[in-house]
């Protein structure tokens, strides 16, 4: 049987913009109230989807949720039409925003996946994330347990657990935290959780939130039916955290058996090397340590060079990598220099590609905040809902919904405009068609 790493982006939603609503996250608060451009935004996610789909990966997409969630602000005690609900929404503080983000689009946070040789009943394993740690992605988890249950709909192949309850302590952000290593994808592998704080320990960072909890990771590995001898978790270090490494996809990124990671990610490097190494049987970790001399964490934060994907390039026999960066590493000098010795050295990686994320990047969003990743044989692979897969023609019919119906501009305060929403909905509805999910969106049940 053969199995594949798949990756499902997130679509970036209409209503794209910068609000400023993630404590922690430096490039979030950094641009609170620049005015967006949503139409850039999708269209630069798109074509990074496509380079991957001209080079042979599979890839599909995650549809945006409907945002402002008119569904939320109800529950939240708002009253009346929609235009009425957007202008007393608009009136409280901060609120509407947060109502209002198109950040489902990092779907790295929309759930922790578990490929199939690694659980114990032999299925895929999917928890959607809590992201209870921000009220503007905390209420992506319900639509996000949708999403993913009408894509792999199939229960023989497939299992799907709730959202972890949203209390304090068990902050949960899904993949962005989860690491799996591996000889090929279809050996059982070693799931790395890392977490950024524990309810037994006062050990934590002090300035920004631990978004992650070990006793979250915990439950998951858990609810996977994992095997104890082949999971790991791991304490992130406190202190970059408080440097705004606000997940562990900032600071490190695993492939198969190569871990590429800062020297400062961790707590106890050497503990965690030798044991994902002793519960990694088929073959030797490869551990690539970014040393603090070549890159600082000031410059991992700001480069998102750890927010790269690395992609095992298909065919090839020796497993080559190609590490797909944002441009902003090639434009720091550290970072660039860097990845020319990394590709150059003794190790899997062989080529870099950079693209522009702009649109995304100045939320704190890189290229692996944009996907999730899911490995599936060929029979799982067969039984996904094969409307969301990108081809050239998928990506074309995309881009052309894309150019009708997004604005290229977007100010906070726009977000109250009743002409939004209905332009959102309107995009949202088609969407469903091309995508082939059927009647999904709220609005489209009669239910707001
Ligand atoms: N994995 C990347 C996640 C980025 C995301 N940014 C945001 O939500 C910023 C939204 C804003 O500020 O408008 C976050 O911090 O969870």
């Amino acid at each position: 049987m053969n199995y594949h790493e798949v990756n499902f982006d997130g679509l970036v939603g209409p209503t794209h913009n910068y609000a400023g609503l993630s404590f922690g996250n430096v490039a979030s608060q950094s641009h609170k109230q620049a005015a967006s451009n949503p139409k850039a935004a999708a269209l630069q996610g798109l074509a990074k989807m496509k380079a991957l789909v001209d080079r042979g990966f599979k890839q599909a997409v995650l549809p945006p949720q409907e945002r402002p969630s008119i569904a939320w602000l109800q529950r939240l005690g708002f009253t009346g039409s929609d235009a009425e609900i957007l202008a007393k929404a608009a009136r409280e503080t901060g609120l509407l925003p947060m109502l209002a983000s198109a950040s489902c689009m990092w779907a790295a946070n929309a759930a922790t996946v578990s490929p199939s040789p690694d659980c114990r009943d032999g299925k895929v394993h999917f928890t959607a994330a809590n992201l209870s740690a921000n009220l503007h992605r905390a209420i992506e988890s319900r639509e996000t347990v949708n999403a993913l249950k009408t894509i792999f709909h199939d229960p023989m192949h497939f299992a799907h657990h709730e959202p972890l309850p949203g209390a304090q302590g068990w902050g949960d952000e899904g993949a962005a935290n989860h690491s799996r290593l591996c000889a090929t994808y279809g050996h059982t592998g070693v799931e790395m959780f890392v977490y950024g704080a524990r309810a037994d320990s006062v050990l934590g960072p002090t300035r920004y939130p631990a978004r992650q909890t070990l006793q979250a990771s915990q439950a998951i590995a858990r609810l996977h039916a994992l095997d104890e001898k082949r999971v790991v978790m791991v304490q992130q270090n406190p202190a970059v955290i408080d440097m705004g490494v606000f997940h562990n996809d900032v600071i490190a990124v695993a492939n198969q058996r190569v871990l590429l990671y800062h020297e400062d990610a961790f707590l106890d490097t050497q503990k965690v090397l030798d044991e994902l190494n002793e519960k990694l049987r088929e073959g030797d970790l490869i551990p690539v340590k970014v040393p603090r001399q070549a890159v600082s964490v000031a410059d991992a934060v700001k480069s998102y060079l750890f927010n790269s994907q690395l992609l095992t390039i298909p065919g090839s026999h020796a497993q080559n990598m190609i590490i797909l960066l944002p441009e902003e590493s090639k434009k720091n000098r550290n970072v660039a220099e860097y990845v020319n010795t990394l590709i150059g050295a003794d190790n899997p990686i062989t080529e870099a590609m950079y693209f522009d994320l702009h649109q995304s990047m100045q939320n704190g969003g890189g290229p692996a905040c944009l996907r999730l990743r899911v490995v599936l044989s060929d029979a799982q692979w067969q039984a996904i809902n094969k409307g969301v897969v990108l081809n050239d023609a998928k990506y074309r019919e995309l881009c052309n919904w894309v150019e009708r119906h997004y604005r290229d501009e977007l100010q906070p305060k726009d977000l109250a405009d009743p002409a939004l929403l209905n332009e959102s909905r309107t995009a949202l509805d088609e969407l469903t068609t091309i995508l082939n999910l059927g009647s999904f969106y709220l609005f489209q049940l009669g239910r707001r």
